[in-house]
């Protein structure tokens, strides 16, 4: 174990020791004893439980110098139900420690289930939270928890208020849409303001609410922002980004350089829009809106949903994170014991043109890279196949770059590309497909023979004057099993290929390729189940299956080590057990 490893360990027993709680090994051995032919698609530094179900991601937090993540948990089963907030921690973002559930779903308010919410740090420091519980009679209301000892850093216990719920679906608002709320911010005038997520006749809205004291809230009767082109919209985030594009911005942060980002989770996938929000009106206008023609900003192209972000005051940035669904049925998720990932956390910014959000990993998730593999002005022939060894290919950090000589031969393919679909564009020409400059890219998770692979890959067309950069992530070959879903994912990045370079950046860890192009300007994350690319017996290649050549600028490949997670419970509970 390197020093820095054996410091974090060091660290974190003495303050869970202090805090009466000791390490429980029962599950985590049990995964960890099980062999890779067993859990072939267990990650290695993406965040999950030892087991059962998870989903959301719900109010991370930076706290007395430790994150906070909680998050949608079953704690009897791989499938949804019986929802509670489980919470872990960590000093850095990628070693977690697993601690008793923040809130369990045992009250009226919330019998049945503790669904999604937010933190909120109130002045001098103090946490609450704000979660949606569903209700006795299974009607959405959002409730309210405070920690029980606010100079315990890790926050291990949590008190419902005896106000429950503090926001009920009345004057005619749908109980089974009214869910999710935000982080809260502070208006000019000292009020607290919150989104809840809802529907009305069919169309997503984001309700605001306003209150002096957390307890009583009272709804405007405009919402923030609503659509007809959506449906109901899934954990609203709602939050400031600086135009200077250096750091993150504090939720509460009134300063002018700002532009405001909304994010809605619907159709499977988080859509956000940007615009000016007013904090003496509440009026918030847009500079395109959701399903605009022309306009299709998500965070990630791919599997990424109910996203939830925060602002981390230790580094000044914001922070995000997302729950990546399975892309297996429910039985093959109940056979392994286990159900859905985190992603790994991403910095956001808004881009130099302000006309879209980039994003990055967390630079934390470095100091697990390991052994390196560097090539530098690399010509790769159009046709040409590239095998890169030297890294554990099955848990890995790829950074690759491409130099584009010849491309004025890009297929004159689309007339304008606002009007087509990258996802189709990206099924229509996989991997495989022959064209012009492109498709050139990796392939990960691929087995020897090549019959499983997952490619990501680049793929550039003319219109008019200007070149599009297509990216996708084509799962089509990902596995020889039946089951699993195999879409290939596509997006257009706002890059000039004529004068940069065309990067690309994957983080490969057993079933999930979360990969970022463009420098962070667009991503995609894929979840794969290959039979034969496990472990040891998956490789890494670069490509090019263009006509014409193109060279790889510079490549670095990295294994990854395992990160830390391990479980921690209160002794007390331990020893009644
Ligand atoms: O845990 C509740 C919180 O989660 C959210 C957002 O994820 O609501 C999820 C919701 O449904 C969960 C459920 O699946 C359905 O919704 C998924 C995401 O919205 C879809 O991807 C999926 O295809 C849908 O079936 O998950 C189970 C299996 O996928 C299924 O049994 C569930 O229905 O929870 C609500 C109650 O079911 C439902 O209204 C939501 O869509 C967030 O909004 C909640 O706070």
């Amino acid at each position: 174990m390197k020093i820095k490893s054996v410091i974090w360990v060091v660290d974190f027993c003495i303050l869970l020791l202090f805090n009466g709680i000791q390490f429980s090994h029962g599950d985590d051995r049990k995964l960890q004893s099980a062999s890779s032919e067993q859990q072939p698609y267990r990650t290695a530094y993406h965040f999950q439980p030892p087991k059962n179900w998870m989903n959301d991601p719900n109010g991370p937090m930076y706290y007395k110098g430790i994150y906070h993540l909680f998050y949608q948990y079953n704690p009897y089963a791989a499938v949804w139900g019986n929802i509670s907030w489980a919470h872990s921690i960590s000093y850095d973002l990628v070693n977690w420690i697993h601690l008793d559930h923040a809130l369990n779903p045992e009250d009226p308010s919330d019998i049945n289930g503790c669904w999604s919410g937010s933190t909120t740090l109130l002045p001098g420091e103090k946490p609450v939270i704000l979660y949606t519980g569903s209700d006795t009679k299974n009607q959405q209301v959002q409730n309210l928890a405070v920690p029980k000892n606010l100079s315990d850093p890790l926050l291990m216990e949590w008190v419902k208020s005896s106000h429950n719920p503090v926001m009920a679906p009345i004057d005619g608002l749908d109980p089974d849409n009214f869910r999710d709320p935000t982080t809260a911010w502070q208006g000019p005038d000292g009020l607290w303001r919150v989104l809840i997520g809802n529907q009305m006749n069919g169309h997503g809205r984001a309700l605001l609410y306003r209150s002096k004291d957390f307890v009583t809230w009272s709804r405007s009767m405009v919402p923030l922002h609503s659509s007809n082109k959506t449906g109901m919209w899934e954990c609203p985030d709602f939050y400031p980004v600086a135009i200077d594009g250096k750091y993150g911005v504090e939720t509460s942060s009134m300063d002018e350089v700002t532009k405001h980002v909304l994010k809605a989770s619907f159709n499977n996938h988080d859509y956000y829009i940007l615009g000016n929000y007013t904090p003496t009106t509440d009026e918030f206008s847009v500079d395109t809106d959701f399903m605009d023609s022309g306009s299709d900003l998500r965070y990630d192209y791919g599997q990424f949903y109910a996203s939830k972000s925060f602002f981390d005051s230790s580094k000044k940035r914001r922070i995000l994170w997302s729950w990546i669904q399975e892309s297996e049925n429910a039985t093959d998720d109940i056979k392994k014991g286990w159900s859905g990932l985190q992603s790994i956390p991403r910095t956001i910014l808004l881009s130099e043109s302000g006309k879209q959000l980039i994003q990055w990993p967390v630079e934390e998730i470095e100091q697990l890279r390991a052994e390196n593999v560097s090539l530098q002005s690399k010509e790769l022939k159009g046709g040409s196949l590239l095998e890169v060894s030297g890294i554990t290919a099955s848990q890995a950090d790829i950074e690759v770059s491409f130099d584009l000589s010849n491309i004025n031969e890009a297929e004159p393919e689309l007339m304008d590309p606002s009007w087509i679909d990258p996802q189709i564009l990206c099924s229509q020409k996989p991997a495989s497909f022959r064209g012009n400059v492109g498709p050139f890219g990796i392939l990960v998770l691929a087995s020897k023979d090549l019959t499983e692979r997952t490619a990501i890959f680049f793929h550039i067309f003319r219109s008019h004057d200007k070149y599009v950069v297509l990216m996708c992530s084509d799962k089509s070959r990902s596995s020889l099993r039946e089951g699993p879903n195999k879409v290939s994912y596509g997006a257009f990045i706002d890059i000039d290929p004529q004068i940069e370079k065309i990067s690309l950046r994957s983080l490969i860890d057993h079933s999930i390729v979360e990969s970022f192009g463009g420098e962070g300007k667009a991503c995609i994350t894929a979840r794969v189940y290959p039979m034969l690319a496990i472990d040891k017996q998956a490789y890494l290649y670069a490509f090019n299956n263009g006509k014409f050549d193109v060279t790889i600028a510079s490549l670095n490949a990295w294994s990854m080590k395992k990160a830390h997670i391990a479980s921690a419970s209160r002794r007390r509970k331990l020893h009644l057990n």
